[in-house]
């Protein structure tokens, strides 16, 4: 089970001492949400902010897009330092090259999918891929509710990995606290991103330890 604190609730002005503070109180990565204001209706960091970040941690960056056309960034992520690149199935109609593309940088590859998106759609690149997010919230903000009707996809990804021997991770990301995060946990997933539980927190290190008991009961 890892804990990976998305850098979207972080304060944008201290994001050296948000990312040290949480990787001294144990978390697995760190979660780099990168929105175009096209794919979602949000802007935030290019590579150059993930270039900045590289050396501030030893923790594996793990790089959610969501942006257009994500094939023309690859490159661009993988040569800053990602360490994990997730791209957005909706986002493009070649997923299985930019899968490949990101494989090709030896990057771990990460497909992610909507709340409205079916594992149907994603089928044919499981056996692939490194790591799936399944998007617990429509993508573009922090702070949302939880979508309960997440929790069957986990079930259904989980049980194809059960069933045909695929490795990949289940990662999931929108509204997680204890709560949800137990019911993630007990439907299948395995790496629970969280943003405003963590850094919208006045001790967040407080968090991350009711998290981590969350997952390992
Ligand atoms: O990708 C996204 C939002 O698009 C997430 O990573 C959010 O940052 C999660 O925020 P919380 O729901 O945990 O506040």
């Amino acid at each position: 089970m890892k804990i990976s604190p998305s850098i979207l609730s972080a304060d944008f002005a201290n994001l050296q001492q948000g990312i040290e503070l949480v990787e001294k109180n144990g978390v697995d990565y760190i979660h780099v949400d990168v929105m175009d204001g096209h794919f979602v209706p949000n802007i935030t960091f290019g590579p150059n902010v993930l270039q900045a970040i590289r050396p501030v941690t030893k923790l594996p960056l793990d790089t959610h897009l969501m942006i257009e056309n994500p094939e023309d960034y690859i490159d661009a992520f993988a040569e800053a330092g990602a360490d994990i690149i997730g791209v957005h199935a909706e986002a493009t109609p070649h997923i299985h090259r930019a899968i490949q593309m990101i494989k090709n940088k030896n990057v771990q590859a990460e497909v992610v999918i909507n709340p409205g998106t079916s594992i149907n759609s994603i089928y044919h690149i499981l056996s692939m891929i490194d790591q799936i997010l399944v998007m617990t919230v429509n993508p573009g903000f922090g702070g949302q509710s939880f979508i309960e009707e997440s929790l069957d996809k986990i079930r259904q990804l989980a049980d194809l990995r059960d069933e045909k021997g695929y490795h990949y991770d289940i990662e999931v990301d929108g509204g997680i606290v204890p709560e949800t995060a137990t019911r993630c946990k007990e439907a299948g997933a395995d790496v629970f991103v969280a943003g405003s539980y963590i850094f919208g927190a006045e001790q967040p290190e407080k968090r991350i330890q009711l998290l981590k008991e969350a997952i390992s009961e």
